[in-house]
Parts: C-alpha cells; structure tokens; sequence
C-alpha cells in the first residue's frame, strides 16, 4: 500500500521537494522520521531500529538528536515519482545552531506539536527560524494517539500563532504511522520545488561534515545552481583548495553512490581528503574548470557560550586529545579550542561550547569514541574586561583574570523566553528576579498559556536556571534563549587555595553577591575530598588577598604498616607496593598530596545530573 517508488535518479527540480521537521524537544521528530522512512520503503522492515537515523550512541541512549541528518525518500503522488529530502534536525536549545544550518538547505519545514503538550519554547524559537529563512510551514500535531491528547485546542493555538484554519492543522502520529501518508501528500503538494539555474556555474552549500575512519571527509552538500559530477575538480570557494570528487552521492538513508547531483539535490561528496579543516561548514564548493563567481551567503558563525578547560587524566594522552579534537571540531563546527596550562592539571584545552549539554555530550563523545579519561573545569561564561591602562581583554579563563588593575568587567546577557501555564507566573518572575533579571514583556498565547520574557546575565541562566525552572512549573515551563549583547556588572575572582597555595582549577569567577557562597561551598567539599595529611591542611577562599572562607584538614600519621602485626614481610611489601601505586595517582599541591579523583569530584558537581540534562 505504500506508494514507494525506486529512488528517482533526480535530475528535473521539479520532482524535488527538500522539507526539515522542526519542534520542541520530544515533541516526536525522530520517531516521525523512523514511520517516514519505513512507509516509503527505504528501510526494509527488518533493519528498522528506533530512531534510525541517530548515529551516534549517544544519540539513542539519550533518546535525542545532536546532529542533522539528510536523507532521501521517494513518494509517489497522482502518478509521479517525487524525490523527498528529509533533513532531521535537533529539538534542545544548545544545537539551534544545527537547525538554522539544515533550514538553509530547505524549501519547507514541519512545524511538529506534540497534541499533549501544545506549543513550547523551542516550537517558537524554530518557528522563528524557519520564518527568517522563507520556508513554507506545515503545521502537524503529533502523538494524536496519546488519550491525553487535545487536539482541537492545540490545532486553534497552532493556527493562531501562523495564521490559517484549525481543521488545516494535520493531525498524525508518528508512533502508530496515523496521518503520515497525508502529511506526505500535503509535502508534495504545498512545499515549492527548489529553483536554481541547471547552467549556471555550480554552486553548492555545504550544511554538514563529517570525519569517516575509512573514507576521510564526507562532505554533505545541497546544490543551488550547476551541477556536479563524479571524477570532477572542485574548489572550495573560501579557501580556494581544490580536490577531485572520488565519489559522490545520496544518503537514502545508507550511502548511495550517484552520478551527479543537480539543482536543489541534497548529497554528500568525498574527496579522500583527511585534513577536517579543507572542507569547511558554511562554505560554497564549485567546480574548479567553471568556478561561480560568487559564494552563497554562508551562515553564522556559532558563538560558543560556556567555556571548560579539559584535561587528560593521565598526561600522555595530551597528543589523543588534541587529534581528537580536531576530528571532532569538523563535526561540530560550533565547537573552538586552544591549548592551555593548569599548574595543577597539567596540559590540556579551553574549550568552547553551546551550552552545558554540548559540553557534556563532547566530553563523553571525546572519552568514548577516543578512549580518554578526561577532568573537565568548572564551566564559565566569557568575560569582556576592561583594564586601567583602557586594554581590553577576553577572559574565558578564571585563571587568566587580572587581579587589582581592573577597571570595568561586562557579562554576556541573554534574551530569555519562558513559555508556561499561567499559574506559574509569579513563581518564575521570583526566580528571573533572583537571577538578576529585566523584564521585558509578557503575552498570554491562549487563556491558559503564558509567554514571558526576560533579559537575563548568560551565567545565571546556563547552569542550573532550567531545572529550577522544571521544579517550579512542575514540568511544564519551557525555556530558550539567544545571545543579547554585554552590560556591566559586579564580579570577582574567588581563588580556592591549599596551604596558601593557589589551586588555579578551582578558581571561579562570580557575582559579587554570590562569590561568598562559591567560597563556603568549595571549601567544604574539598574538605571532604582530600584525605587527611601528615600536617594540617588549611583550605580558603578568597578575593584578592582577603579570605572570605576557610576549612581545615586535620593532621594524621598514615601508618599503613599498623594493622600488620606479625611477621609477614610479603604482607607488608603488597601494601607499601599499593601505597606507592596510590601516590602514583596523586597531583601535588605545594606539599599537600591531591588524590585525583578529588579534582574529578570536586569540579564535577558544577555540571548537571547526567538525566537533567534534557529540555
Ligand atoms: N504515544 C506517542 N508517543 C510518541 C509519538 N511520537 C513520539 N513519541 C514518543 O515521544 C518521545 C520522544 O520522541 P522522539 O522522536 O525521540 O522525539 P524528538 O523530538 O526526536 O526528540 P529530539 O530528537 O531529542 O529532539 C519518545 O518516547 C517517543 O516514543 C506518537 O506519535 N505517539
């Protein structure tokens, strides 16, 4: 009964229709896509797996998307066989940046509600996006199965929020494949074939890159104008580098070697080139015998928000981690790095991330695909800091932040948009107010549902914010937000020191208001942490030179020899041998022996729960 056809070889734009699926985390992207992709046949029924097209391990264990994926699909409406270009983008705040990118390679977009939720943050700020960029919107509510299910509400607020009739809204599940033929047809028929000029120079974007083991570059391009062969030179237009096209091809949803890709085809390109910088995010490829005279707009650069520093536990795995950034930088073009020195890690990398989930998602890609155990800072914002001399300098840093010639230190501020049940709003303007935030508007959706906004500092909001959020609207306040330029503000250092001795990876940079807290709460796990040493150890906290919190470490003689009384000399050598293996894993401090799980346990409470890291 499915209306699936053999891949068309698409040469005609005519027969193209390139479409995203965008909406709010676990509103059902991926599941639609796995029903899409089994109705049209493309996925034999025994290879289907559960969100078929999240590659990565991380993906399906954590149930979301972190990277779009194109692929090709063929339906056949009224006779005609249509090629479909579905590109899966992902729902959560921090990867917006992949969004707009698969945006860019569409003519059309399915704005996907969850019928028992309604609209959320991210469906407004998707929605958003896809407007900028001129797509065509289908609106869709999803999980219509669910008995918690309201329709008719949902279908009047979608409508009202992009104007059009409620009954125009289709209602689908992804789930039990309810609706999904519809919304295939209704794909073919609004969406607009892409245009482009068949012969023109090419010209072609490159929305995504990935680093294969075997292949080298795969290269994920949609073609705008010209055409591409296999065996071909091309160039890439920022770099001018040129390369020969080994193969070129379409995911449907396995590689699929073709031979070409014309106007408004989706595809990937490989060129055996194993350098990830040559084939850049953003940039335009064209041939080199007939290059474009122009590029396309390239797309934003991703501004990283948080920055770690990220250290190999054990230091001669520093070469790993830098080959492995770098591989993982071509996938992720949002990440940046440089190398850094901590007295107490050792050599490793400032890293810039998205948010908190793309932080742990890198380190956990970076400890699994790559085999590292790493120690990850305490995250921190970006600080622009103005000294007296009128030098300004960018602080990603606490250890690099000046002490004493400061004259004027501004932090980044972030737009906030926070969607809830009306019932809640004076539980989140109490919590925005506390986060020392401006208020900046507030719009009821429908009687029931409530838009605020806010202008918060970005160091308030990207840690801990969202899970306050969640406990305050039991679950049902939902957040997004974009950067929204700098304003001045009260900040200070807070060093933590052992015995005097500075410890710059636990140094932090807070709100005045809130360095004492930061002082008490360090102090007091490290107290914990570190095990009693043969002198006593004080711990502080302090502001320049002033201690705003102190703990001690009491004294102890470790006698490891103690409990063996007797004269077994075998005993005692295993246990001095195993003295010896702990030491082995301790980092000095001055004299004060650190064991390294300390650094870990200490510096880890700063990330979230593993299982709040979800919106
Ligand atoms: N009952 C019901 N459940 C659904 C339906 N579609 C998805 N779900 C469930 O909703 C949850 C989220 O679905 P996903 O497809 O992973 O959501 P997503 O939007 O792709 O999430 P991200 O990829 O992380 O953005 C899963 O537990 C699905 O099983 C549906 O039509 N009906």
């Amino acid at each position: 009964m499915a209306r699936t056809a053999p891949v068309p070889a698409a040469t005609d734009p005519a027969i193209i229709r390139n479409f995203c699926i965008i909406a709010h985390i676990d509103h059902g992207k991926s599941t639609l896509a796995d029903r899409m992709l089994q109705l049209t046949g493309v996925v034999e029924q025994r290879d289907m797996k559960a969100q078929y097209l999240d590659r990565m391990d991380i993906e399906r264990e954590r149930g979301i998307t972190i990277k779009s994926q194109a692929v090709r699909i063929p339906w056949e409406v009224d006779g005609t066989s249509y090629c479909l270009n579905m590109i899966d983008t992902p729902g959560h705040v921090d990867f917006t940046y992949e969004v707009s990118r698969s945006l860019a390679a569409c003519e059309g977009a399915i704005l996907l509600v969850d019928a028992a939720q309604g609209i959320e943050a991210q469906t407004l700020a998707n929605l958003y996006l896809a407007m900028e960029n001129n797509l065509t919107i289908i609106p869709v509510l999803n999980k219509i199965d669910l008995p918690a299910a309201q329709p008719e509400k949902y279908a009047a607020e979608l409508a009202n929020l992009i104007g059009g009739n409620p009954e125009d809204v289709l209602q689908v599940s992804g789930k039990t494949g309810m609706g999904v033929e519809a919304l295939l047809d209704q794909i073919v028929r609004d969406l607009p074939a892409p245009v482009g000029d068949p012969e023109a120079p090419a010209r072609a974007m490159i929305f995504d890159s990935v680093y294969d083991t075997y292949r080298g570059v795969v290269t994920y391009v949609r073609v705008i104008d010209g055409h591409l062969s296999p065996r071909e030179k091309i160039q890439m237009m920022s770099t001018r580098a040129t390369h020969e096209l080994q193969e070129i091809g379409v995911s449907s949803p396995e590689p699929k070697p073709a031979k070409g890709l014309g106007v408004g085809e989706v595809g990937y390109l490989i060129t055996g080139v194993k350098d990830v910088r040559q084939s850049k995010v953003g940039d335009t490829v064209t041939t080199f015998h007939k290059p474009a005279a122009e590029a396309l707009p390239g797309y934003h650069e991703a501004k990283p928000m948080v920055f770690s520093g990220l250290y190999p536990l054990d230091g001669t795995d520093y070469p790993v981690l830098r080959d492995a950034l770098e591989k993982l930088m071509l996938n992720d073009a949002a990440l940046v790095y440089e190398p850094e020195t901590s007295a107490a890690l050792g050599f490793g990398f400032r890293v810039g991330f998205l948010g908190l989930l793309h932080l742990e998602i890198t380190r956990e890609r970076l400890e699994r695909e790559y085999n590292l155990d790493l120690i990850s800072t305490a995250p921190n914002v970006e600080y622009e800091v103005t000294l007296e001399d009128k030098k300004v300098i960018q602080v990603t840093n606490p250890s690099e932040y000046p002490t004493g010639k400061v004259a004027e230190v501004r932090e980044p501020m972030v737009a906030a948009t926070i969607l809830a049940p009306t019932e809640f709003v004076g539980a989140i303007m109490e919590l925005c107010q506390t986060r020392r935030g401006i208020l900046g508007g507030m719009d009821y959706l429908s009687e029931d549902r409530v838009e605020i906004r806010y202008r918060l500092p970005l160091a308030e909001i990207v840690f801990d914010f969202f899970d306050i959020l969640k406990s305050k609207t039991r679950g049902y306040g939902s957040l997004d937000w974009k950067a929204d330029g700098d304003q001045v503000a009260d900040l200070v250092k807070v060093d933590i020191m052992l015995q005097g001795e500075q410890v710059d990876a636990f140094s932090a940079i807070t709100h005045r208001d809130k360095a004492y807290a930061y002082g008490v709460m360090m102090t007091g796990k490290l107290r914990e942490l570190i095990p009693r040493q043969q002198f006593e150890v004080p711990i502080q906290a302090a502001i320049g030179s002033r201690i705003i919190a102190r703990e001690n470490i009491r004294a102890i003689r470790k006698d490891v020899l103690a409990k063996c009384y007797g004269g077994d000399i075998s005993r005692k050598r295993k246990l001095l041998e195993k003295q010896k293996e702990g030491k082995k894993r301790m980092k000095m401090v001055g004299r004060v022996e650190v064991p390294q799980e300390a650094f870990i346990a200490a510096l880890s409470s700063e990330e979230p729960a593993k299982d709040k890291s979800k919106k």
